[in-house]
């Protein structure tokens, strides 16, 4: 069957990966929809390569701009609006939700209500709303593929197996920009060192979570709504190299391993083509030229963000939507240079200390939950 995509956050770095993938296999793949922000220049090119039905700019300027420059058979939308259109045309048949931030859960729940199968990459919806998209996802009977690499690997290691053979899921990471700094040298990190992550090649914001390694914390969410395991039941390992994607070990001792040159085209195609796999044209993986494969605990008096996020996971609510909402605004705090390093997990530190969580709650109290959070940190100053 050929599986018609709509891509919300197509300009971004999972967004052109995703349609690196879809040209290699013109036979299985078909762009409808394409939704970005205001990548006006890159947008046009897509909407010309692949000449989708509709696309969404994040405002009406943009989206006029776009439409100057392209076919008038192609809609042009924008606004939350036009995401929710790119996420529920009804010719889509799959929805790859590849937004940064929280922004991406009303589009992503929007494609799950209209019955689209959804390639996951928008960790962050989980975080702020795994509940209810993972409810909602049961009652519409959609399927969720994670793209997020060590969710795949640990679905890959997960395949034909019974859920309550598994003891522990162990999540790689692999340590960010900063996995070998003191205090002293992260109390000076720039954003320049943070944005060199060492293996992977990501947008701002994620490799700015790696380096603080929010990034693995928020997978431990991530991983406990996609897989219904609890959080006792989830392990950080550091692993420098990024070539183990993931394990899960079993009740009888047995550990499965999902392993691979770090290109996140693996598991985008392997979402998108599931349970099929196809042929995918990448260096092959040679561990003879790697040799070595090191492992080592994560240090939480250091990188004090993936303890945050554990601990907002276990108390539940609305602590892990503030924790995510606190993380998002800290980030652009130190991408704009108005807070150093360590800033980041101070501010979310005093946001989560300050919000009364709310049990269960439903999508508006998790939008208000949201926006008090981005209000209360924008106005700390550290
Ligand atoms: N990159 C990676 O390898 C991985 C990413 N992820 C997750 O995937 C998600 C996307 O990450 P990544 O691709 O790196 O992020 P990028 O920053 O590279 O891309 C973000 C996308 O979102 C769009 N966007 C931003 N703001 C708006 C808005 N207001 N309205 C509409 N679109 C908007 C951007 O559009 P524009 O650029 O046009 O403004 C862009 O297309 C994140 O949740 C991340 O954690 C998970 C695993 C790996
Ligand atoms: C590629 C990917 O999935 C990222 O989320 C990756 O996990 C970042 O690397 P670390 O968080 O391990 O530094
Ligand atoms: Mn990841």
């Amino acid at each position: 069957m050929l599986e018609k995509i709509s891509i919300l956050g197509s300009t971004g770095s999972i967004g052109t990966s995703t349609l690196d993938v879809v040209k290699q296999h013109p036979e299985e793949f078909q762009v409808v929809a394409l939704a970005a922000g205001n990548n006006v220049e890159e947008m046009i090119r897509q909407a010309k390569n692949f000449q989708p039905k509709v696309v969404s700019m994040a405002t009406k300027q943009l989206a006029d701009q776009v439409a100057a420059e392209i076919s008038d058979s192609i809609k042009v939308v924008w606004g939350d609006e036009g995401l929710i259109e790119v996420a529920t045309h009804s010719d889509a048949t799959y929805v790859v939700s590849s937004l940064v931030g929280s922004r991406g859960l009303q589009p992503t729940l929007a494609a799950i209500e209209a019955g689209k199968r959804i390639g996951l990459a928008n960790k962050e919806t989980l975080v702020t709303a795994g509940h209810l998209v993972m409810e909602k996802a049961e009652q519409r009977k959609v399927d969720i593929l994670p793209i997020d690499s060590e969710h795949s690997a640990i679905f890959q290691c997960l395949n034909g197996e019974r859920k309550e053979d598994v003891k522990k899921i162990i999540l790689t990471a692999s340590g960010g920009a900063f996995r070998d700094y003191t205090r002293e040298q992260l109390a000076t990190a720039t954003p320049e060192m943070a944005l060199k992550h060492p293996n992977w090649a990501m947008g701002a914001k994620v490799t700015i979570d790696t380096a603080t390694m929010m990034n693995k914390g928020l997978e431990v969410m991530e991983a406990h709504w996609l897989f219904a395991v609890p959080y006792d039941q989830i392990d950080v390992l550091v692993h420098p190299q990024s070539i183990i994607h993931s394990m899960v070990e079993f009740q009888d001792g047995a550990v499965m391993a999902q392993l691979g040159t770090p290109d996140m085209k693996v598991p985008i195609q392997y979402a998108l083509s599931y349970p099929k796999r196809l042929p995918l044209s990448m260096p092959a993986l040679s561990l003879s030229d790697i040799k070595q494969l090191t492992f080592r605990d994560p240090d939480v008096k250091r990188f004090p963000c993936l303890a945050m996020a554990f601990e907002s996971g276990r108390i539940g609510g609305t602590m892990p939507t503030v924790l995510n909402a606190a993380n998002e605004v800290a980030v652009e705090k130190f991408l704009n240079k108005t807070i150093p390093f360590l800033g980041i997990e101070a501010m979310i530190e005093k946001t989560l200390s300050e919000h009364e969580v709310i049990k269960n709650p439903q999508l508006e109290e998790i939008q208000h939950a949201d926006q008090w959070a981005r209000e209360f940190a924008r106005q700390l100053t550290f």
